[in-house]
């Protein structure tokens, strides 16, 4: 599961790469510094992670990853191969999630493609051209299916009605994600087509310095034109916090942070937005060996969970030994949690919760 950052080119996308991943991609003022992607495993940060360590004393912690990925920048006519697009534009297609960088700061050093700060103009234009790309895999298959529904086939002429939906939604500018269509028709035929549009978004306004704990105008701007797209939108001042990542040590870093009014990195809250848009949640394993975070799909069973650990897990499953993570931090161990009889054994139906504390049992 791949998070993948788009925008126009030079509006910060290596840059925010920068603070989230030590992976380092090239950044540089000029457009199209980027050309092949930069992917990186980066760490989830999760509080309650360290609260178990705490109580467990465990030899090591490893937290939950989510890989994210730096693509080109896109511009005007990239859907019809302008600036390599169409390669950029592939790239985009085999995330599962996007994150949509936005330029919210005034910098006359910081060349723009298009010559003026507007995010709106500059969300538009990105937004044209996936839904371009899409009309094109649509206006294809649609060619397909017809043939089929003429011949009488049911399930072809269900296809053709919902394609038409996609290709008039797409023409009229509408984002697949936001076409209106039942539930049914979405996992049937508009799932599989893996369009760019349908991945779920969210919106990274990249602030200047004395914007990143308020926010400005831009980022307001931006709120109120996407407030019908149910997509979230957040703010970051992605110059100053890789900056801040270049610091040595954990303690000059927190001092920079609070003397610009922040508690934690926006980098933080911009990773964990980007783990619960891929749909994505958290089981624990804590013991004396490794205090573990693992990443299901929301919604997983027990034994789909256990497979995260080793696929021996989920075919052998036998059960689960569950403690809520709240009863954890209330009893304080495992030991405690027992002799108040609050931990749970659960089968192969159960659905994990997020934070849940697991032992599995099964045979091999
Ligand atoms: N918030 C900011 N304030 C000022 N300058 C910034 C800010 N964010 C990024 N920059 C600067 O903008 C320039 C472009 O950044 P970056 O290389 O990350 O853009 P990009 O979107 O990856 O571009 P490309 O599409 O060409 O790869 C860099 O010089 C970077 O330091
Ligand atoms: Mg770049």
């Amino acid at each position: 599961m791949k998070a993948g950052i788009v925008g126009l080119p030079n509006v910060g996308k290596s840059t925010l790469f920068n603070c989230l991943s030590n992976a380092k991609a090239q950044s540089a003022n000029f457009p199209f510094c980027t050309i092949e992607p930069n992917i990186g495993v980066v760490n989830v940060p999760d509080t309650r992670l360290e609260k178990l360590e705490e109580l467990v004393n465990p030899e090591r912690v490893i937290p939950a990853t989510v890989e994210i990925v730096d693509i080109a920048g896109l511009v005007k006519g990239a859907s019809k191969g302008e600036g390599l697009g169409n390669q950029f534009l592939g790239n985009i297609r085999e995330t599962d999630a996007i994150l949509h960088v936005l330029r919210c700061f005034d910098n006359d050093n910081v060349v723009h493609v298009d010559g003026s700060v507007d995010p709106i103009r500059d969300k538009e234009t990105i937004d044209m051209e996936l839904q371009l790309k899409d009309l094109e895999s649509v206006e294809k298959k649609l060619d397909k299916v017809k043939r089929a529904a003429k011949t009488g086939n049911k399930e072809a002429q269900k296809e053709e009605a919902v394609l038409t939906k996609l290709k008039n939604g797409l023409e009229a500018g509408t984002s697949v994600r936001a076409i209106e269509l039942s539930d049914d028709e979405r996992i049937e035929f508009v799932k599989p087509m893996q369009l760019i549009t349908d991945k779920p978004v969210m919106y990274v306004c990249n602030v200047d310095e004395a914007a990143a704990v308020e926010g400005n105008a831009y980022v307001e701007k931006v709120k109120e034109t996407v407030a019908n797209e149910n997509a979230e939108v957040i703010f970051l001042a992605v110059g100053t916090e890789a900056d801040i990542t270049e610091l040595e040590t954990y303690e000059e870093r927190q001092m920079f942070l609070e003397d610009l009014g922040l508690s934690e990195p926006g980098s933080a809250k911009l990773i964990r937005g980007a783990y619960k848009l891929l749909d994505l949640e958290t089981y624990f394993t804590a013991g004396v060996k490794e205090v573990r975070a693992w990443t299901i799909h929301v919604g997983a069973t027990a034994p789909q969970a256990a497979g995260v650990i080793h696929t021996d897990f989920e075919k052998g499953f036998i059960r689960a030994e569950v403690i809520s993570y709240n009863d954890y931090i209330q009893y304080g161990s495992e030991a405690k949690v027992k002799e108040a009889g609050r931990m749970r054994v659960e089968g192969k139906e159960y659905v994990v919760k997020d934070g849940d504390v697991m032992h599995f049992r099964f045979n091999v």
